[in-house]
């Protein structure tokens, strides 16, 4: 059976390359930029004045000058004014441009101004104080961010700033997540007591929402004609294709069948895992991927999360999120040849260790668990005995 470390590099071994597309820059958030920012000027663009006060010449205070003659009060966003003597200064204001002929600034709060006279009242006083100077943080032509990552709040600042309206950002692949089942209806729709409200496809419609991609859905009834007629058809629509359910022994488990009719091919069927394991993956021949997820919620969801965000991330340039380990806060025993993906409730302790204590659930149906949980902590195979205070890989489903 296929490990979860072959099914991991089947899979990201299938990148593909969706293109780019501009955007206006506020609405790039989230996505993943496809070109260096430049910086249009220096940044700053002009020695920043950082506060309130006075600007003078140090000149002045090696020539032991401690009062000045205020020339003129200048603003931010004013031209910057210059002063004749070692004697003047300018009363300006945090964001001004300084003048050539000034180096210093001295804030209110150092001074006692009457008359038109700004008095010092500190004797320590140092050249180029309280003045960010014109390209400390970037020159021009420096790239001030790199293509090939998330556009964070941070990002959307500097295109601003940089006068960047549009960005170039990687285009998503088109995503259409399906649900099987004849025993599944409607949020909406009252069901009979052999029957329960489909749930699976929201759970991913809403983690790629998450993760800003879009997608459509689509139900289909437990039908081999009309399986094979509605994924033959998002074959030829979509990139990605994220189905939950119909892939194990079942009589009713048409989807393997109608996906080698349509000439998907399988890749890999069934993963060394728990839960997950009848999960199913292949590529059409037009570059289309299928991710079929076994129709247990659990297992949908985990395998969602240690799959197919994986591949997403990669697929759109980002580079591998480092793994994160935390620490078993108690025992823990798994004998079946299978990769345990145990849940875990996550919390940071005192010493600032991330500890993880099992929430074992009902198996792979139990979606309240979920609920209860932050993380699965993927526990080796090559042991059955897991202690309190061991290490593990954790891939986290919620922020903690
Ligand atoms: N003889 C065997 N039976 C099963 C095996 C096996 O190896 N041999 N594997 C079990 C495991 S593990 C899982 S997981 C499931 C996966 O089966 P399918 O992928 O075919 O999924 P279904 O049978 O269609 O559904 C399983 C379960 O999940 C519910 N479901 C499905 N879709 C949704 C949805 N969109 N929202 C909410 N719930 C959903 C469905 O009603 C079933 O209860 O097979 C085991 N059997
Ligand atoms: O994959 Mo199944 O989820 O072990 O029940």
């Amino acid at each position: 059976m296929t490990t979860v470390e072959e099914a991991e590099q089947i899979i990201l071994a299938r990148l593909q390359d969706y293109g780019t597309e501009t955007l206006p820059f506020e609405q790039a958030l989230g996505r993943v930029l496809a070109a260096d920012i430049k910086a249009d000027r220096d940044l700053p663009p002009f020695n920043r004045v950082t506060m309130d006060g006075i600007a003078i010449t140090y000149q002045a205070i090696q020539q032991g000058v401690t009062s000045y003659h205020i020339k003129a009060t200048q603003a931010a966003g004013e031209e910057p004014v210059n002063i004749g003597a070692t004697g003047e200064c300018i009363e300006i204001m945090t964001g001004a441009a300084l003048s050539a002929t000034l180096d210093t600034i001295i804030r209110y709060e150092d001074l006692d101004i009457n008359n038109g006279v700004a008095k010092l009242l500190v004797a320590d006083v140092k050249q180029g104080q309280n003045i960010h100077s014109k390209g400390k943080d970037k020159k021009q032509g420096d790239t001030v961010a790199a293509k090939d990552q998330l556009v964070t709040p941070a990002i959307i600042s500097l295109a601003a700033s940089v006068g960047e309206a549009a960005l170039p950002v990687k285009k998503h692949p088109r995503v259409m997540i399906i649900s099987s089942g004849d025993e599944l209806v409607d949020v909406t729709d009252e069901p009979s007591g052999y029957q329960i409200r489909r749930s699976n496809n929201y759970t991913i419609k809403a983690v790629l929402t998450g993760h800003g991609l879009p997608a459509d859905m689509l139900h289909i009834p437990d039908d081999p004609a009309v399986t094979k007629k509605q994924i033959g058809h998002c074959l030829q629509n979509y990139d990605v294709i994220l189905l939950s359910g119909g892939i194990s022994m079942g009589k009713f488990d048409y989807i393997p069948q109608a996906l080698e009719d349509l000439e998907v091919k399988k890749l890999f069927h069934k993963v060394q895992q728990r839960p997950g394991k009848p999960f199913w993956f292949g590529r059409h021949q037009n570059g289309v991927l299928v991710f079929a997820f076994p129709g247990n919620p659990v297992a949908t969801f985990m395998c969602l999360h240690r799959y197919f965000l994986p591949w997403l991330n990669a697929t759109l340039g980002l580079p591998p999120q480092p793994p994160v380990y935390a620490q078993l806060a108690g025992n823990f025993t798994f004998t079946p040849q299978l990769q345990y993906f145990l849940q875990v409730k996550l919390t940071f302790t005192d010493q600032g260790v991330l500890s993880a204590r099992p929430v074992e659930g009902n198996g792979s149906g139990d979606f309240a668990n979920l609920a209860d949980t932050d993380a699965f902590m993927e526990l080796p195979l090559a042991k059955n005995e897991f202690k309190q205070g061991e290490v593990f890989k954790v891939h986290l489903f919620k922020p903690v």
